[in-house]
């Protein structure tokens, strides 16, 4: 459960917005986050309680900061160069940005599904198993073969590629390919996974098929999905924060948000007045 915020702290918090989760019960806390490209600030004093076990979608137009603050929550902003994350993103109560923190460690914990399917350009089988090797979660083969099988089950494709796990996982379908990637996040065991517009490459059979994955999904982890589509958003989240201008306009349930929306600004982009 969520500590209740001590009353110095709110009154240092009283300029932004804190958008506490509707259950209380957070996994992931941006507490006054901004991010920078240089000089330019993407991000802009977000505080966000994100929960375990619901799908929480990101929306807003394009160029507001859904990508960039999904990022900023498993550290992969670090890989850009001149991008810097201030404010503080606890993951279980604790700092991801506190110093000595093992960013490989901690992207197995916090795992991303890309926009576009981006396997090894290896076998099935090595796609699943490199990770868990990599973090030495197994110790033989045979364990290692229960995960590639279990985090197949559990992404949908085990029976599509049960005979076929030497095959190259780049020759799969796009959304083979995408579930094949959610597979491999799995595999090393996470709590959250983010995911950026995961569905965008995807035709709209292969887009129902990893919907209902999400959605079988959020009972073992917390799942973020950046989604331009509303009705995607409608369907799979539970959870909905409207970004805009790199701030967190508005944040609730996903129903309250599309059918009762406290902001005129999330009025005017869910019945598509711009974006
Ligand atoms: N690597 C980068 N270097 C510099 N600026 C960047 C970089 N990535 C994003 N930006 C800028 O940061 C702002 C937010 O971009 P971001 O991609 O996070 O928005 P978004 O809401 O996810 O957009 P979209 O919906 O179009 O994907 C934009 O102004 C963008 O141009």
């Amino acid at each position: 459960m969520n500590a209740p915020v001590p009353a110095a702290e709110a009154a240092n918090q009283s300029a932004a917005t804190v958008f506490p989760d509707p259950v209380g019960a957070s996994k992931i806390s941006a507490r006054g986050v901004s991010v920078f490209y240089g000089q330019k600030r993407a991000i802009d004093d977000v505080s966000i309680e994100i929960p375990q076990n619901y799908v929480t979608a990101f929306i807003g137009p394009s160029g507001c900061g859904k990508s960039t603050f999904l990022r900023s929550l498993n550290r992969m902003n670090d890989t850009i160069s001149g991008a810097r994350v201030d404010g503080e993103i606890l993951l279980d109560g604790v700092d991801i940005y506190r110093s000595g923190m093992d960013v490989v460690q901690l992207r197995a914990r916090v795992g991303m599904v890309f926009q576009k399917p981006n396997p090894f350009p290896k076998s099935i089988y090595e796609n699943i198993a490199y990770g868990p090797r990599i973090h030495g979660i197994t110790a033989s083969k045979g364990e290692l073969d229960g995960i590639v099988e279990q985090s197949l089950q559990r992404a949908g494709l085990w029976d599509e590629v049960k005979d076929r796990l030497s095959d190259s996982g780049t020759a799969l379908s796009g959304g083979q390919q995408q579930r094949l990637c959610i597979a491999r996040a799995i595999a090393v065991d996470p709590e959250v996974i983010l995911m950026d517009e995961p569905c965008s490459a995807l035709d709209p059979i292969a887009t129902a098929r990893v919907e209902e994955l999400i959605d079988e999904l959020r009972g073992r982890y917390a799942i973020v999905i950046v989604t331009h589509s509303m009705q995607q958003a409608a369907r799979v989240s539970q959870r909905t924060a409207f970004f805009h201008l790199g701030k967190i306009v508005e944040y609730g349930t996903t129903s309250d948000i599309f059918t009762n929306p406290k902001e005129e600004k999330t009025k005017d982009y869910i019945t598509g007045r711009y974006g």
